[in-house]
């Protein structure tokens, strides 16, 4: 027996009398929809306190930014707030001619007039109207008859027909059976024809016909398989728009999304990242950007994504949560250090060999085009990280090109520290473990000065000046060079023992152009490498004090 009580549960959705699954060997659409923002309506009727005036105000003014050319901006017959912005919109002429303004109404005369008298002045608008066909609500709610519920769409639809043409205006319908996911499609197509018949749409003045998965009911494939049949089953059809309102019952509003697309639809009503009722509508910013990962123009503006955010959290009082497709604060972070190894890689590979397309590894899109930063945004540091991640912060952010083997035993320092502190850890924490565990490590050598000359048979010869413990000390020093000299005055005057000296050196180019930055690893007796490194404005003393560094770790 299952524990989840599923005995109480069944289908409720219906398969379309003839299932035709032939769209689902497209690959994509090819093209852009029709997109219309439904955020100031369904997003604003399942907020927890709706927008105001000026907070819908704000957010229409970015939803023109973005380019949307369809807008439901509400359901003026609501609240006093949801028809005085409308009527804000027609007064201050913020309606541009190339958009629509869409406003939605019950199919019941009184809320259709109040809808009418708020259009009052504007030039482009779709009205839309709905009533529910399920069986559900038949049964429950209306407790009507196929024929009654059929009746009071048509009734809706003549009334639109005639009080548009009394206000001796051209307004576009749209007529949405809703909870249609949960209608007998042959059924839903019926009322949908009744109302085609009322508004006989013609090639200037199409109509729209709205399949809302007012509940998601059924798996994605079942909802696209009901749009190719309406799609194929509707009268006027070369007339009508056909359009898709998705919610996310099931998680799948962005697939159903997809899928009725390619099963036929022309135009998606949704939401940025998805707000609307329980679960939400579809994300329009996951499907335009799914349609730009694929080099499709998805004909929608989300260069600035940031800005996108924060004006949306702060008039809707929503979060953006961090994993959201695209927008999501953490989907570009890279935190494990397959991932930031194969990231770094591919960066530099595409900076080498500049390839038409984006290819880099684990990342969909390159995060700048919609306006997050590598830094920060791309590889993050903690436990779970690895070298390649935490040089490529090195050096990107601090100019930093440790040599490999040390960038190993950096990444080792630093995954123990994130560890530790069960913590990530920032790039700037991350500089400073760097500087506190390499750079001029002055104990238990300290270096003073040093004055090596050039000998005629080209060595260099000299003293070294150090305090060693806090007392001073001149060692005498020869070499074939001056990292060498000094080299040869530790392991011959303080017995210390280590080889395999291996040296690298750069001039610094981020925030301090004149300095320079050397690393120096070396072996002690007991076969450990150790890694030193030194800062200095003269390369040479930078390199004398990262030998120092090094000794003084190994000591
Ligand atoms: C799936 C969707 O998102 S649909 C959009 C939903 N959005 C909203 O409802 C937000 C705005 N709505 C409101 O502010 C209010 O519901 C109003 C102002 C529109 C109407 O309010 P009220 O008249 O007080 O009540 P209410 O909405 O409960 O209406 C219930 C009545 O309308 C009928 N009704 C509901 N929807 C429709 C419809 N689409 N077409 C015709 N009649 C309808 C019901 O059967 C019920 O009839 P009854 O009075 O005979 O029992
Ligand atoms: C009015 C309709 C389109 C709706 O919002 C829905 O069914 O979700």
């Amino acid at each position: 027996m299952s524990k989840m009580n599923v005995e109480k549960y069944t289908k409720n959705y219906f398969m379309p009398p003839q299932i035709d699954m032939s769209w689902a060997f497209k690959e994509h659409p090819g093209k852009a929809p029709v997109w219309c923002s439904v955020d100031l309506r369904d997003g604003n009727q399942a907020l927890v306190i709706p927008m105001s005036l000026d907070e819908k105000i704000e957010f229409y003014k970015m939803l023109l930014k973005i380019g949307f050319k369809e807008i439901e901006v509400g359901f003026p017959a609501a609240s006093e707030t949801e028809y005085e912005f409308l009527r804000t919109l027609v007064e201050k002429d913020l309606i541009p001619d190339d958009v629509t303004v869409q406003v939605l109404t019950q199919a019941r005369e009184h809320i259709i007039k109040r809808t009418f008298e708020a259009l009052d002045g504007v030039k482009n608008a779709v009205v839309h109207v709905y009533n529910s066909t399920s069986v559900a609500q038949r049964e429950q709610v209306f407790k009507k008859s196929r024929e009654n519920i059929k009746k009071i769409a048509v009734n809706g639809a003549v009334m639109l027909k005639e009080l548009t043409e009394a206000a001796g205006q051209s307004y576009r319908f749209e007529y949405s059976p809703e909870s249609f996911t949960g209608t007998e499609v042959d059924y839903a197509c019926e009322v949908c024809n009744a109302v085609l018949d009322i508004w006989q749409p013609t090639a200037d003045k199409k109509s729209i016909i709205n399949l809302p998965s007012t509940v998601q009911m059924s798996m994605p494939h079942i909802y696209a398989a009901q749009i190719a049949y309406m799609s194929q089953n509707l009268k006027y059809r070369d007339n009508v728009v056909l359009s898709l309102h998705p919610h996310n019952d099931r998680g799948t509003g962005v697939a159903d999304s997809e899928m009725g697309l390619l099963a036929g639809a022309d135009r998606i009503e949704g939401t940025l990242f998805g707000n609307g009722e329980r679960t939400g509508n579809a994300d329009i910013v996951t499907i335009a950007m799914n349609m730009a990962a694929l080099g499709i123009d998805p004909q929608l503006d989300f260069s600035n994504m940031p800005e996108i955010i924060n004006l949306y959290e702060s008039v809707t009082r929503m979060h953006v949560y961090d994993r959201q497709p695209y927008s999501g604060s953490l989907v570009f972070a890279a935190f494990s250090g397959s991932h930031q190894d194969a990231i770094a890689k591919g960066m530099k590979w595409r900076e080498k060999e500049k390839p038409a397309h984006w290819t880099v590894p684990y990342l969909l899109i390159d995060p700048k085009d919609i306006g997050r930063e590598y830094d920060g945004d791309v590889i993050r540091i903690n436990s779970q990280s690895g070298k390649g991640g935490v040089a490529y912060i090195m050096e990107q952010k601090y100019g930093l090109d440790m040599p490999k083997k040390m960038r190993e035993d950096f990444g080792y320092c630093v995954k123990d520290i994130s560890d530790r502190k069960h913590k990530e850890l920032l790039p700037d924490e991350i500089y400073k473990i760097f500087h506190d565990f390499y750079v001029n490590i002055e104990a238990p050598l300290s270096l003073i000065d040093f004055k090596l000359n050039k000998t005629a048979d080209g060595m260099r010869n000299g003293t070294v000046h150090l305090y060693i413990n806090g007392n001073e000390k001149r060692l005498s020093a020869q070499g074939n060079g001056r990292l060498d000299a000094v080299s040869n005055a530790l392991q011959k005057e303080l017995k210390i023992n280590y080889s395999n000296l291996i040296y690298s050196e750069h001039a610094m180019e981020i925030g301090s152009s004149s300095r320079a930055m050397a690393y120096i690893g070396i072996t002690g007796e007991n076969g450990k490498n150790v890694w030193g490194a030194g800062m200095d404005t003269d390369i040479i003393t930078a390199s004398v004090k990262a030998l120092i560094s090094a000794v003084n770790k190994l000591l």
